[in-house]
């Protein structure tokens, strides 16, 4: 199984991930304001596909055209490399 990253590798981590924080819950998290309703779900589509691909899926919510997306490792019970490495996906895909 994966291991929870330590802070120090967790603040080490998200100071290579522009705009993403820790989070309520052992989540690591962002939003994106999009510039339109339908280009957010447009991103949302292909986060999913992505999320399927690396089998790692995040907690997305859509607020008009603010997507918010947080990632956890659930058998892991907080956040490690695989969360990392997928918000590194998913900001490709949102910025
Ligand atoms: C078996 C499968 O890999 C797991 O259930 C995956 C699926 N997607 C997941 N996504 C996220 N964000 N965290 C998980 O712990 C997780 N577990």
């Amino acid at each position: 199984m994966t291991d929870i990253l330590s802070q120090a590798e967790l603040e080490h981590a998200l100071q290579t991930l522009e705009g993403w924080s820790s989070g309520p819950e052992q989540t690591i998290e962002k939003t994106y304001t999009l510039g339109s309703f339908p280009e957010a779900i447009a991103r949302v589509a292909q986060a999913a596909e992505a999320a399927e691909e690396m089998q790692h899926h995040p907690r997305i919510v859509i607020d008009y055209k603010r997507v918010t997306l947080s990632l956890t490792t659930h058998d892991a019970g907080g956040v490690t490399q695989k969360d990392v490495d997928g918000a590194r996906r998913l900001e490709a895909i949102f910025t």
